[in-house]
């Protein structure tokens, strides 16, 4: 039991490689055979569904031991086995109209009717489908006098290209304490992990005192246009204020603050915006054996260099990145503590620090991020477009028009034209003084699943679907309890996107304690334990 959840979890333990892929009498030897196999499984159908088929179960049990070690209880089993089950379906969302898979989406809708039949078919529940992909769920609590709250996630997905995985990205494949797979830490994790936790509460007849939402956004990857914007307006339709909401953002950091000795929970109580550019040069086209002095791609080249080697200015101090480090000022090293403590001194040169790597450069600026170049026709026509994508992640003290003044200026050449495609301003700060009985309790939820780590208020680098429901509340948080080491962060929208086993069960067990948390009021105590679980 306790391999199968720490191995890998936290990156602190190494599980073995419970992937034999050998043959099946192979398989079954060591396990005494067919019938002692599934006995210890639980039973055939238990084994079957956990492992996802029999063929799958044969190749994923080494022995008996590792069979009972990896399988841990059946419900971790389940739980994993679904989590397995949703990566599978390939909900991936792409640029541009009619780039929705359909069909994956649909089957997305019934696989979560499938897996979680306490949760559809409760009395306490009900379900809406908005925009025909996103899901909303209604929990009726106890007490009509209390203010709802809400969880979102996304089932949407970034594409993911075969190549660069270590396994196939939509394999949902186990490999040494990791569940692998495009979703597993963005977003289906959290989606899933929501599910259980209420899933398990239901059946031990948990009645919430306080109703509360779940947002899953089909399109959040996108823009979350349809999904959560649609979600944001049944509820708007329906007169509802929430208390706060929780959606995805950010994350545990192990190792990545430079001088913090314990691994830190940060949640996003902001999020920066975004402004999409399109640069644009047009020349003369003709022969290219007579070409002018430049070139549309020269004139465009020569701006995207001064935009990159001019960022825009740093903002230490002025955004909620402040606040993160005056949290955590005890937790730093010897000299750190020392600069954290006096930022009103150490404040200019502990922002060049953090401006050296781009995980915490992102956290002190706007950052400037050219994403897209296009240009020319052909070798020998001298080229008459060239165009480029700028993407700015806006740090909360700015703004869309000063990214843009500012943009200008930078690039002096009025022969570049610019175009804004989309903007957003950063969103505001949510409140976490001691009032902020949202904050808290996700703060709560936090040290009740992991006591060894710290929690503090952060900001989101990201975007997420967050923005459309600032008409609910004014407090958004950003959270999914995912344990990150530095050489993790590349895997978000990169190759090899993991979870692991362990880490994905503290994830259940992280929401099935918000939503007792949630219900308390002073002192917050729970009725169920993870320990139960
Ligand atoms: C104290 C040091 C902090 C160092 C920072 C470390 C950062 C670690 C961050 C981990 C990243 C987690 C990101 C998860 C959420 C991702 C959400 C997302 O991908 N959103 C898209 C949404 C979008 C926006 C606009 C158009 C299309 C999609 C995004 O691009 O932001
Ligand atoms: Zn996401
Ligand atoms: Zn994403």
């Amino acid at each position: 039991r306790a391999l199968l959840w720490e191995a890998g979890g936290g990156g602190r333990a190494a599980g073995g490689d419970i992937r034999l892929g050998s043959a099946p009498r192979l398989a079954l030897e060591p396990l005494g055979g067919k019938r002692e196999a599934l006995e210890a499984l639980g039973g055939k159908r238990e084994a079957l569904e956990a492992l996802g088929g029999k063929r799958e179960a044969l190749e994923a049990l080494g022995g008996k031991r590792e069979a009972l070690e990896a399988l841990g209880g059946k419900r971790e089993a389940r739980a994993c086995a679904r989590l397995r089950a949703a990566v599978r379906v390939p909900t991936v969302s792409r640029e541009g109209p009619g780039a929705a898979d359909e069909v994956a989406l649909l089957r997305f809708g019934r696989l979560l009717r499938e897996e979680f039949p306490a949760v559809f078919e409760s009395e306490l529940v009900t379900h809406d489908l908005v925009a025909n992909f996103s899901h909303l769920l209604t929990v009726r609590g106890a007490d009509g006098g209390r203010t709802p709250y809400m969880l979102t996630a996304h089932l949407d997905v970034v594409p993911a290209p075969d190549y660069g995985w270590d396994v196939p990205p939509f394999s949902g494949e186990i490999h040494q304490g990791y569940i692998y797979g495009r979703g597993t830490i963005d977003d289906k994790h959290s989606l899933m992990a929501i599910l259980e936790a209420l899933e398990l509460l239901l059946q031990r007849g948990f009645v919430p005192q306080r109703t509360f939402y779940i947002g899953i956004g089909h399109d959040e990857e996108i823009g979350g246009d349809k999904g959560a914007r649609n979600i944001a307006k049944v509820l708007e339709s329906r007169g509802v204020k929430l208390d706060f909401l929780l959606d995805e953002g950010m994350v545990i950091l192990d190792g990545v603050v430079p001088g913090l000795q314990i691994p830190v929970a940060v949640v996003g109580v902001s999020e920066k915006g975004s402004l999409m550019l399109r640069l644009r040069v047009r020349t003369e086209t003709g022969h290219s054996s007579m070409p002018a002095k430049e070139s549309c791609i020269g004139i465009l080249s020569a701006a995207i260099t001064r935009l990159e080697s001019n960022p825009l200015p740093q903002q230490f101090g002025s955004g909620p990145e402040r606040a993160l480090f005056e949290y955590l000022s005890p937790q730093f090293n010897f000299p750190m503590r020392v600069v954290t403590s006096n930022l009103w001194l150490f404040g200019p040169i502990f922002s060049w620090v953090l401006g050296q790597k781009p995980t915490t450069n992102a956290l002190i600026r706007t950052t400037t991020a050219v994403t897209e170049f296009h240009a020319g026709v052909k070798p020998n026509v001298v080229a008459p477009l060239a165009e480029a994508t700028v993407n700015y992640r806006i740090h909360p003290a700015q703004s869309v028009s000063e990214v843009l003044r500012l943009t200008e200026e930078i690039i002096a050449d009025d022969r570049v034209e610019l175009e804004v495609l989309s903007s957003m301003e950063p969103l505001p700060i949510s409140p976490f003084d001691e009032s902020a009985t949202g904050y808290w309790t996700i703060s709560k939820s936090i040290t009740d699943t992991f006591p060894d780590i710290v929690s503090a208020p952060g900001l989101c680098i990201a975007n997420t679907d967050t923005r459309h429901y600032q008409k609910l509340t004014s407090a958004l948080y950003r959270f999914t309890p995912v344990w990150n080491k530095l050489e993790d962060i590349p895997r978000y929208h990169g190759v090899n996107e993991r979870i692991s086993l362990q880490n994905y069960k503290q994830t259940i067990h992280f929401y099935f304690n918000l939503m007792q948390n949630a219900d308390q009021e002073e002192p917050l105590i729970k009725h169920f334990h993870t320990e139960d679980l």
